[in-house]
């Protein structure tokens, strides 16, 4: 296999496609991105405002009872009259709603001077009136906070966890507190607060809910403490007050704290989070920071996760195309070969047909010239390019008026018809200048029907036509003097004597004492005379009348429609100008001579010897009668 130029080399090929494959994957690869991108932010915000809404709705119930609890008619009337008969039924109220809200560790009313007055424990899924352990909570913030508020109000404490007795309560047990400051009940005195203490981790566990299992909750506080999602530092904040996520990451949490929503990266690990405020302006509350963190895995999953897919889809879109490149390269290689070779040959074929010797046509199978080899161009005197497309017929074998070369239909078109192979010995075709020239001519056809083609071979005769006419002028004339030899005027008197409805008439001319001429002027000067004397006969003969020399300086005269006195006339005639001939010799003589001749005419039955002999005797008689004198025999 011949080398391969570098556009068709496999090396390229395979290049090409992998710039083609790469460009669709990575066009659709993006588009996937984005739409996974966008798909992915979409079902976190989703997350996020579910478990938004959750949180809400955990703490509105919280908030309604500690309100409801704080403005049932019963802890009022308790407190109007401060009777140990009120009182039982304000305890009832909170333990019932104790068992109806198990989730509540905590129910009390704590009087404006942060005394217990009444409280139902929830332990151990009992509800548990606490009458003997009621205790002072004014140091706790919570309180101090619930007091401070207007009558009406309601508020709600940041996450913490329980203390009791100053400690805080292990297991721990997480609170959200809802405080609810009791409504004027009488001229002379100040209600205090109802405190539900609601159970955190119930809520947290409702948030997790909300997640997908490759996410985890994370909630901090104001001040970036961890509540979930911190692992070992969950609640620490309440212990060590630097174990928290603000300390860890101070100015990431800087940035966390100055926008609403957001993401960042920790660890190799993906944050989305919102911050969140129950009735933001409505109600006094802490906000916590709400989000998730997708597990062991970047912001750039998406990203990351495409590329992969991109990769895999390229290998395999590689794999499967690469073979089919092979086969078509193969096929393209093995195509290129074929067309190589073939032009190869074609030029081979070329180089061939210049050096046959012959011209050489192709035209297709409505005649046009396909191609037509130096020699075609030569004698044609048309160039390949100038009648390549054009019909052969109507340029070569056809005059500008439309008459044909042909007598009969084109031979070439015929052999395209029919299939059938043409030869001429002599073919006459027009060349570019619109001169004839005479060729001997072949057509072989080859295919079928509208794909059959035919090669018309020509050679040039006009040299052979030359060769054969100087042949035969040879054959027939005399050299010097150009009249007929006494060969051809035997054959011509054959023929006028067989068909003797028109019988000849025989001038025979005998220049005199012509030896004379040669001795005295030289051999030289008798051939001039003899020229001379021939041509001034043929002058005065006519088309269709023989002249031929018979003998040194013997000639014939042969003439048909003639009488006797007629040929005798112009015997006569021949002899006056031939009197009348001046040659000049080399030398500047003047030579001059006569003619002797003798006329016979053809007689019924005679053959053509005896008819020369006739004349001849005429032409004797002439010579003895004194010569320069015509005589009929
Ligand atoms: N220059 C020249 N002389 C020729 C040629 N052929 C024949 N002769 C000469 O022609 C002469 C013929 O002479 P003769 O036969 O004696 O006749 P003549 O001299 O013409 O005398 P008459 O015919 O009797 O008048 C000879 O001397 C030939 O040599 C020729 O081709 N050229």
């Amino acid at each position: 296999m011949s080398k391969l130029s570098w556009p068709h080399s496999l090396v390229f090929k395979a290049l090409v496609l992998v710039v083609v494959i790469g460009l669709i994957v990575v066009f659709t690869q993006h588009r996937l991105y984005e739409k996974d991108r966008e798909l992915g932010q979409v079902v976190i915000q989703r997350n996020l405002a579910l478990m938004q809404l959750m949180a809400e709705n955990h703490v509105e119930e919280l908030v309604r009872d500690a309100e409801f609890i704080a403005n049932s008619p019963v802890l009022k009337n308790y407190l109007r009259s401060m009777s140990p008969y009120a009182l039982a039924p304000a305890q009832e109220a909170f333990w019932v709603l104790s068992t109806l809200r198990p989730q509540y560790d905590q129910i009390r009313y704590i009087d404006r001077f942060g005394i217990e007055q009444i409280r139902v424990n929830r332990r151990n899924g009992q509800s548990e009136l606490v009458t003997d352990d009621l205790q002072v909570k004014s140091d706790r913030d919570y309180v101090r906070k619930g007091l401070a508020l207007k009558p009406g109000e309601t508020a709600l404490s940041p996450f913490e966890l329980n203390r009791e007795n100053g400690r805080i309560e292990v297991p721990y047990r997480p609170a959200l507190r809802a405080i609810a400051r009791l409504g004027e009940v009488g001229e002379y005195y100040t209600p205090g607060i109802v405190v539900i203490n609601g159970n955190a981790d119930q809520l947290i566990h409702r948030l997790v809910t909300a997640l997908p299992a490759t996410s985890e909750l994370i909630l901090l506080n104001e001040q970036g403490g961890w509540l979930a999602g911190g692992g070992d530092q969950d609640w620490q904040f309440s212990i060590t007050p630097s174990a928290t996520f603000a300390s860890s990451h101070p100015s990431l949490w800087e940035s966390i704290k100055s926008s609403q929503t957001g993401q960042f990266e920790l660890a190799g690990e993906c944050y989305n989070y919102t911050w969140h405020s129950y009735r933001e302006g409505e109600v006094s509350s802490p906000r916590w920071l709400i989000g998730q963190r997708r597990v062991d895995a970047p912001c750039t999953t998406e990203l990351l996760d495409n590329v992969q897919q991109g990769g895999l889809r390229f290998a395999i879109a590689f794999g499967l195309s690469f073979p089919l490149l092979l086969l078509w390269h193969r096929a393209s290689a093995r195509k290129r070969e074929l067309v190589s070779n073939l032009e190869a040959r074609n030029e081979e074929l070329r180089l061939i047909a210049n050096e046959s010797g012959h011209g050489l046509l192709r035209v297709d199978a409505q005649g046009c010239v396909e191609w037509m080899n130096r020699e075609a161009e030569r004698l044609l005197g048309w160039k390949e390019a100038d009648l390549e497309g054009q019909n052969l017929h109507e340029t070569c074998h056809q005059f500008e008026d439309g008459e044909s070369l042909h007598k009969g239909p084109c031979p070439t078109l015929e052999a395209l018809q029919t299939g059938q192979t043409y030869r001429s010995e002599h073919e006459r075709m027009l060349d570019r200048s619109g001169s004839i020239v005479h060729l001997t001519m072949s057509v072989s056809t080859y295919g079928e029907g509208g794909e059959r083609r035919a090669i018309v071979a020509i050679s040039d005769i006009g040299s052979h036509i030359e060769m054969e006419k100087t042949l035969t002028e040879l054959a027939t004339t005399d050299s010097l003097t150009g009249a007929l030899n006494r060969r051809s005027l035997l054959q011509q008197l054959d023929v006028w004597t067989t068909n003797a409805t028109n019988p000849p008439c025989l001038l025979m001319l005998d220049i005199d004492h012509f030896k004379r001429v040669n001795d005295t002027y030289g051999h030289n000067a008798g051939d001039r005379v003899l020229k001379a004397f021939s041509s001034q006969i043929m002058e005065l003969l006519r088309k269709g009348d023989v002249f031929a020399r018979t003998g040194g300086e013997e000639f014939v005269v042969a003439i048909r429609n003639l009488s006797l006195a007629d040929a005798s006339a112009l015997a006569e005639r021949i002899r006056m100008a031939v009197a009348g001939i001046e040659c000049q010799t080399d030398n500047g003589d003047i030579i001059r001579i006569t003619t002797s001749i003798g006329v016979a005419i053809y007689q019924e039955g005679e053959s053509v010897e005896q008819l020369l002999a006739r004349a001849d005797g005429a032409l004797y008689r002439a010579k003895h009668g004194g010569r320069d004198q015509v005589r009929v025999g």
